[in-house]
């Protein structure tokens, strides 16, 4: 069914928001709206440039018969200065410390507004490094990864510290968890999970000794794949020699009173690359 040139634009940006990284042909919107493809590429130019004028993200156009156009959901390095500033306002209360310097994350892990902000930052910044999977550790690394794998359009893959027959045949490791006063844990990963030559993007909640993250990276050596990066929510304060040193962290634990039990939960290294 024809529709006007103003339901065409609306249409047109749901579904490449719909549909981030994926080329869609102009012959498919011609078809969806019954129109000619010099109208769709006219429709295209003018959704670029909002897009592009509103911070929204960036919409690339291929030209030619077989060309179109796909949505990169690109931040600007205001937004995201702005998402951080966000979180750490909202994890500067008092209410959040936890025992051993940790802070209470998960309500923020349930809370999809709070995951779509973090998983665009994220996503956004890896945005052209041809990421082909994102990989956490369960359980509460897994909506932060589902969140980034959605807006890069890749899967993620779940490693996990325990051993289940559903998940087949796997390869595991050891590794020294910080977290746990130093105490070798064991990780593992379904062998269907990763094939070789991915490039890889870890994520995950919180990074202290750094051994759960430097575990994940022995497990892609073990895959013959590729560590592009491993950005975590929050790092926090950690006396000894950490395990890994290129993470990067949106927030930084800064400081924390247990006796007079305040926190100061400031923007991490992230800012610094962007
Ligand atoms: O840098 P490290 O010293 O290795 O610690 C960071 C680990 C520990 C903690 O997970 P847990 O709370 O142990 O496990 P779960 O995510 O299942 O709650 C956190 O989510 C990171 O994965």
């Amino acid at each position: 069914m024809k529709i006007k040139r103003s339901e065409r634009l609306i249409d047109i940006t749901h579904y490449l928001l719909e549909h981030p990284h994926t080329l869609v042909s102009l012959t498919f919107f011609s078809k969806r709206y019954e129109s000619a493809k010099s109208s769709i590429s006219e429709d295209l130019t003018i959704v670029k440039k909002t897009f592009s004028e509103r911070g929204i993200g960036i919409i690339e156009t291929v030209p030619g018969a077989a060309g179109g156009a796909r949505y990169i959901p690109k931040m600007k390095k205001e937004d995201i200065e702005g998402i951080i500033q966000e979180l750490c306002d909202e994890l500067n209360h008092s209410e959040r410390l936890l025992p051993g310097g940790y802070v209470y994350l998960s309500d923020m892990l349930g809370q999809p507004d709070w995951l779509r902000k973090i998983g665009r930052v994220i996503a956004s910044f890896y945005m052209d490094k041809e990421i082909d999977a994102v990989m956490t550790v369960a359980t509460k690394g897994v909506p932060i990864a589902q969140a980034v794998a959605t807006y890069l359009n890749v899967p993620f893959v779940i490693v996990r510290r325990d051993s289940k027959v559903t998940e087949g045949s796997t390869v595991s490791i050891n590794y020294v968890s910080g977290s746990s006063s130093q105490r070798v844990e064991k990780m593992e990963l379904s062998r269907r999970s990763l094939k070789r030559g991915s490039r890889v993007l870890i994520v995950d909640d919180f990074l202290k000794g750094g051994g759960t993250v430097n575990g994940m990276k022995s497990l892609i050596e073990e895959f013959d794949a590729e560590l592009v990066g491993a950005t975590v929510i929050a790092e926090n304060i950690y006396q000894g020699v950490r395990s890994i040193d290129n993470y990067t962290a949106l927030l930084k634990v800064d400081s924390v009173d247990v006796e007079s039990r305040t926190i100061q939960v400031v923007p991490g290294n992230f800012i610094a690359y962007l």
